[in-house]
């Protein structure tokens, strides 16, 4: 199978060409340094310290040659004095850099770690409906190489290039002093160097751009891989998956090349060669003032100085056209971030309303993912406070998806929804999170303790984590681990299984002691015996918490106070057991029926 044909992937978003993303990614990186600008003006500052005894280094040999050897004038204690100067010159150059890259550095370092933890905070904040559509491997992408971006913008690329600026400003002044028309030689480097930079920029950027694609890719497929291991492995996918995996990475591979490719033609060869070219020319110019009689003996010392102050210049334009590379993959990486940053986080609720009592009210909730196809049409239910409702109905009825919008996961139509007679969006984030429990379908662990996966970080003392896990009859399987409550669980609860990963989500849901639990098809993994347990949990909770339960196994709801029956997004039936088996050729009975028939078989196999 070529390596293109695994269906589902959408390909990465390429919004670094474009320019309006490329002027807001610069903002970003400099947003990043703003808290810091002391430490910027005391790390330049250092800079041009180091930077101003560096340059002593040609003066002083131009004075030696000038002064000493060609009048050979072996004054030696000066000459002595002269060289321990440059040499001081040089060791304080030196420490003054040190301390000039430490600042820097601390300036980058935490750029970067402001910048990722706003992204992950933003993150956090993002609708539902934003991942519905993500690939996790991409978001990672984003949170941590792409973050560093920041780093390579203020440690490589910035103080690099503000370093060479200063150095080659330097000796272009230094150069002007000795001889203004062999410095105008040398300033016709720029243009060059400028028009090297702008071919250079054309030839690498796609490379660049599609480098960066294609690695953010890769982490996607490694995390798919790894997250859909025993799938792919019974599915016998992993040939298909190792050939996508290395189509990408020979596509990863070729466009580094061409992004090296640009480098080692375009930058360091032709600059060299310029480099050679100019001393050529210097040297000419002073062969022309030679043979024309007009060199005299200082000219020697400013020809030793030139010399030295070419390789000055050379060197820092190399350095800074080198930067532009790095610059083009920081404000690649800085647009990507960009683009995740202006992701429409959820609204935030004010914090005015309140869950007091627990009573739902649905009118008219009509909702679909897309435009133009509704998913719930016209809903309309009270589920007072304190009771028990079960919400059942055919796959793909609707039922995650009303209980999805009653948990604030995808903005609903506003005003339809009064929790306590409050609209849903006026209830207060925190407040709404800490009143309304849920057991999801797929429970969700984390790689921690039993403990921690109970507590969700929440303030919970042992005794309230322990009462939580014997209401969700998850005590007796989390005391016989090893370590009991402090067993790590493996990542994803690796260690559980299914049914007892269930019973953990129910007993965190129950710790934050809710006054609405909605659990979606929270018995689907569980023995009728343990299910009858979870029964009896929801039983005791009647009159104290609302319970909203989705299910698939009726008998998880056949006590309910009423059951909702959904048929293709609609409420088809209303009632309690008791009611909806006595509506004839009912969607309950039929479903109820169909349910016995199935548990009949199981037991006669
Ligand atoms: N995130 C989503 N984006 C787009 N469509 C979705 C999304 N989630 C569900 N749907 C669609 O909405 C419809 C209702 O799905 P929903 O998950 O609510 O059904 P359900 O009754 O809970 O099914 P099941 O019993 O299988 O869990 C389905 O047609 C489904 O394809």
């Amino acid at each position: 199978m070529p390596a293109e044909s695994i269906p589902g992937r959408p390909p990465a978003a390429a919004p670094a060409a474009r320019p309006r993303f490329r002027a807001e990614a610069a903002a970003l990186l400099l947003r990043a340094a703003k808290p810091e600008r002391r430490h910027l003006w005391i790390g330049v500052a250092w800079l041009m310290v180091a930077v101003g005894f560096e340059a002593l280094g040609p003066l002083a040999g131009k004075y030696l040659i000038d002064r000493y050897l060609l009048p050979h004038d072996a004054d030696l204690p000066r000459i002595a004095a002269l060289l321990v100067g440059a040499m001081l010159a040089g060791a304080v150059a030196s420490w003054v850099r040190y301390l000039q890259l430490v600042r820097l550095s601390g300036v980058a370092m935490r750029s970067v770690q402001r910048i990722r933890e706003e992204v992950y905070r933003h993150v956090l904040r993002l609708p539902m409906a934003f991942f519905d559509h993500a690939i996790t491997g991409q978001l990672v992408s984003r949170v941590t190489n792409d973050t560093e971006a920041v780093k390579t913008l203020y440690v490589q690329v910035l103080f690099v290039i503000l370093d060479s600026l200063i150095l080659l400003a330097g000796a272009m002044a230094a150069m002007l002093w000795l001889d203004w028309r062999l410095m105008l030689i040398v300033a016709a480097l720029v243009p060059a160097v400028v028009l090297i930079v702008f071919a250079y920029q054309r030839l690498s950027a796609p490379a660049v751009t599609r480098s960066r694609e294609l690695r953010s890719e890769l982490n996607a497929h490694v995390a798919e891989s790894i997250g859909g291991m025993a799938v792919l492995q019974a599915a016998n996918a992993a040939p298909r998956f190792r050939d996508r995996f290395e189509g990408l990475n020979e596509g990863h591979y070729r466009s580094r090349l061409g992004e090296l490719r640009a480098n080692a033609w375009l930058l360091r060869p032709v600059l060299d060669f310029l480099n050679v070219l100019l001393l050529a020319v210097v040297l000419w110019v002073f062969g022309l003032r030679a043979g024309s009689a007009s060199m005299n003996a200082i000219e020697v010392g400013i020809l030793y100085a030139f010399i030295s102050y070419i390789a000055r210049v050379i060197e820092p334009l190399i350095q800074i056209t080198m930067q532009f590379s790095q610059l083009q993959q920081a404000l690649i990486g800085a647009s990507r971030v960009q683009a995740l940053l202006t992701e429409v986080e959820s609204p935030v609720a004010s914090e005015r309303g309140a869950v007091t009592r627990g009573e739902i009210a649905i009118e008219g909730l009509t909702f679909g993912y897309q435009p133009g196809r509704p998913v719930l049409h016209a809903i309309d239910l009270r589920i007072p406070a304190g009771s028990f409702h079960g919400i059942v109905g055919h796959t793909g009825s609707g039922k995650t998806t009303l209980l999805s919008l009653l948990l604030r996961f995808y903005a609903g139509a506003p005003g339809h929804v009064r929790i306590d007679g409050v609209p849903l969006e006026a209830i207060g984030e925190d407040t709404f999170r800490a009143s309304v429990g849920m057991v999801p379908q797929e429970p969700f662990l984390l790689a921690a303790s039993a403990r921690e996966n109970i507590a969700m970080g929440r303030a919970l003392s042992d005794a309230q984590v322990e009462a939580a896990a014997r209401a969700a009859h998850a005590h007796d399987f989390i005391a016989a681990l090893e370590q009991g409550y402090d067993t790590l669980l493996g990542e994803g609860g690796a260690r559980l299984s299914v049914g007892q990963k269930q019973l953990l989500a129910i007993a965190r849901a129950l710790a934050g002691e809710p006054r609405i639990l909605f659990l979606d098809e929270a018995t689907a993994h569980i023995d009728s015996e343990t299910e009858q347990l979870v029964q009896q949990t929801l039983a005791l909770l009647r009159g104290r918490v609302t319970v909203v339960a989705i299910a698939h196994r009726l008998s998880t709801v056949r006590e309910a106070d009423r059951i909702v029956v959904l048929n293709h997004g609609r409420v088809a039936e209303l009632g309690t057991h008791a009611q909806l088996m006595v509506i004839e050729g009912g969607l309950y009975q039929r479903l109820y029926q169909l349910q016995q028939l199935e548990e009949e078989d199981e037991e006669v196999q």
